[in-house]
């Protein structure tokens, strides 16, 4: 089984798109609107970010969740015991940024955000009628301004040789959030599981943009959407001496939004984090 790129710009593409989600829990399309000098752009100047000490002055803050989360504090995802191999900058633009690399992430936080409305749109019209009536309110109204939308920028760093056994860039897990909107990193290693429970690789061209389901769409579609498991294997060989940069915007609806007759997507992330140990 293999992943097909869908071209945004093709007369079917909503409905390949909307057809592959359904089948996998991702889509990958290229000739999309998100500008790749932009996304460039921001992989160079957050590796030099990450290379500095700077970001050592930009600490989360574990009430508000902006900021620099370091190696050694990284996440487990759920289910596991060994932490990932991985630092992260969590953005909000109600939060902290260096200035010097506000301007690049926030217009990649916006742009990013108006594709994610437009394709929430797809997947609501391609969806059947009684999946449709399931929804609260109009998919791509649920994100409109919210607050919640959380930008993550990911640095795995080189393998050293001395990570702990078993540990991987990003131990298989889904995402709690609607839907994930992620630019092909700069290095290779995004794998999913598919229906058969094998791992495929996720197309990775430079360009393309990658959108998987979290799970609260599949709460929110009755399951309808699948949130699928997904990973990031660590590199072998001459790659093991490179950094891999990248940068997952997870569209979060407004809080007081209903997903289902048992949660809000308030209630659904605060059960969720603190099963994580996050808060
Ligand atoms: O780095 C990637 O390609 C994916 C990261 C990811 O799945 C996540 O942070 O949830
Ligand atoms: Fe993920």
């Amino acid at each position: 089984m293999k992943l097909e790129t869908i071209d945004y710009l093709a007369q079917d593409s909503a409905e390949k798109f909307v057809k592959s989600l359904r089948e996998t829990g991702f889509g990958v399309l290229s000739n999309h609107p998100i500008d790749k000098a932009l996304v460039e752009a921001i992989y160079v100047e957050w590796q030099a970010f990450f290379n500095s000490e700077e970001k050592r002055n930009y600490l989360f803050k574990p009430e508000t969740q902006d900021g620099f989360f370091p190696a050694e504090i990284s996440e487990t995802a759920k289910g596991h015991t060994v932490k990932d191999i991985k630092e992260y900058f969590h953005v909000y633009p109600w939060g902290r940024i260096p200035d010097s690399l506000r301007e690049n992430i926030l217009t990649y936080y916006k742009k990013a955000n108006t594709l994610a409305q437009e394709l929430l749109g797809w997947i609501e019209a391609y969806a059947p009628d009684d999946v449709k009536a399931k929804f609260s309110i109009a998919l791509p109204q649920m994100i409109e301004n919210s607050q919640k939308t959380l930008l993550r920028v990911l640095h795995y760093p080189p393998m050293s040789g001395d990570e702990e056994m078993g540990a991987i860039r990003a131990a298989a897990h889904e995402d709690i959030n609607l839907i994930t909107v992620l630019p092909a990193a700069n290095e290779p290693g995004l794998q999913v599981q598919v229906k058969d429970g094998s791992w495929v690789d996720v197309p990775s061209d430079f360009g393309n943009i990658i959108i998987n389901i979290g799970d609260m769409l599949q709460e929110a579609s009755g399951g309808y959407y699948p949130s699928t498991s997904h990973r990031v294997i660590n590199p072998e060989g001459a790659d093991k001496t490179k950094s891999r940069i990248s940068l997952p915007l997870f569209l979060h609806p407004n809080p007081e939004v209903v997903l289902s007759d048992r949660y809000t997507a308030d209630s659904y992330l605060m059960e969720r984090l603190r099963e994580l140990g996050v808060i």
